[in-house]
C-alpha cells in the first residue's frame, strides 16, 4: 500500500480475535477502511462478520487484537465512547423507538444535546429550545434525503421494514460520524427500496464525504457498492479486492460453496 493509501486509513482492525468456548467466531480479521469510500464485508454464514462489527462498536471485547479509529485505539471501550470517538453502527434487527416518532427517532443520535443535562432544562431554558429547534430542522432535512418526510410525525413502529432501515439509516448521520458500519442495510426489503438504498448511502458519500463499512449478503448491492471489499471465512479475512475481482476469485468461491 502506498504512503499516501496509509495516511487514508481512517479504520484499522489488526488481527483481532474473539472466541466463545471453542467456537473461534473471529479468528484473525484484518481490515482498513479508508476515508470517503464504501468498503464492502463478505462471507458466508457464520464467518464471523457480525462478530467483528460487534467487537469494533464496542459491544463485545476482543480477546486480542486492535482496532484503531484515527490512529487512536479504540479496542475494549464500552459501546458510548466508540461513538463518541466518531464510529456509529445500525444492527441487523432494526433497533427502533417503537414508540417514538420517525423525527424524534432520527433526533435521537445528535451527539451533545444540551436537554440531557437536568439543570441546563432549568437553567438554560433558552438555549436547550433553540438547540432543539435546529436538531428539528437537520433531522428533517435528513428525512427528505431518504424520501420520508411525510412520514416525520408518525410512530416508527408502524413504518415497515424498509422504511425502518432508512431511518436507522438517516439517524447514522445525524451523528456526523467518521464511519458508519451498516449491518444487513437490504435485509427484508423490496428491491425498489434497495436500490433507493444504493442511491442514498452513494449520495452521503459523494455529498456528505461519509465513510462506510457494509455487511451483506446481497451480492448484487455490495457490487454496486463497494470498492474495496473484504471476504472473511471461518472467522479470517481471506481476501480483499475489487468487485470484480472478488467475484472471481476460487478461494471466494470454495468458501460459499463450501467446496
Ligand atoms: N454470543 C455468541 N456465543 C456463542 N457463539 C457465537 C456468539 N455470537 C456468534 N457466535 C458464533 O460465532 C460464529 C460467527 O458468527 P457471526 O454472527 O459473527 O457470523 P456472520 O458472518 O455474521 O454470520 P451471518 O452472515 O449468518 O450473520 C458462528 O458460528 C456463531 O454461531
Amino acid at each position: 500500500m502506498s504512503d499516501i493509501a496509509k495516511e487514508r486509513i481512517i479504520l484499522h482492525v489488526e488481527n483481532l480475535r474473539k472466541h466463545f468456548g471453542g467456537v473461534k467466531a473471529v479468528d484473525g480479521c484484518n481490515l482498513e477502511v479508508e476515508k470517503g469510500r464504501i468498503t464492502g464485508l463478505i462471507g458466508p454464514n457464520g464467518a464471523g462478520k457480525t462478530t467483528t462489527f460487534r467487537c469494533i462498536t464496542g459491544f463485545h471485547k476482543p480477546d486480542s487484537g486492535v482496532v484503531r479509529l484515527k490512529g487512536k485505539e479504540i479496542s475494549g471501550l464500552p459501546p458510548y465512547a466508540i461513538f463518541h470517538n466518531g464510529l456509529c453502527r445500525t444492527f441487523q434487527l432494526t433497533g427502533q423507538l417503537e414508540k417514538m416518532t420517525v423525527l424524534e427517532n432520527v433526533m435521537l443520535a445528535a451527539k451533545k444535546q444540551y436537554g440531557e443535562v437536568f439543570w441546563n432544562n432549568i437553567l438554560r431554558i433558552k438555549k436547550v429550545k433553540k438547540q432543539e429547534e435546529e436538531l428539528m430542522g437537520k433531522a428533517m432535512k435528513l428525512l427528505e434525503l431518504v424520501d420520508l418526510q411525510d412520514k416525520w410525525d408518525v410512530l416508527a413502529g408502524s413504518l415497515s421494514v424498509g422504511q425502518k432501515r432508512l431511518v436507522e439509516f438517516a439517524r447514522t448521520e445525524m451523528a456526523e460520524p467518521e464511519v458508519v458500519l451498516l449491518d444487513e442495510p437490504t435485509a427484508g426489503i423490496n428491491p425498489t427500496l434497495i436500490n433507493s438504498m444504493v442511491e442514498y448511502i452513494q449520495k452521503f458519500n459523494k455529498e456528505k464525504g461519509r465513510t462506510y463499512l457494509i455487511i451483506s449478503h446481497d451480492m448484487n448491492f455490495m457490487m454496486k457498492l463497494c470498492n474495496p471489499i473484504f471476504v472473511m471465512n471461518m472467522g479470517k479475512t481471506i481476501l480483499k479486492g475489487r468487485p470484480e475481482e472478488v467475484m472471481e476469485d476460487e478461494e471466494v468461491l470454495n468458501a460459499y460453496l463450501g467446496a
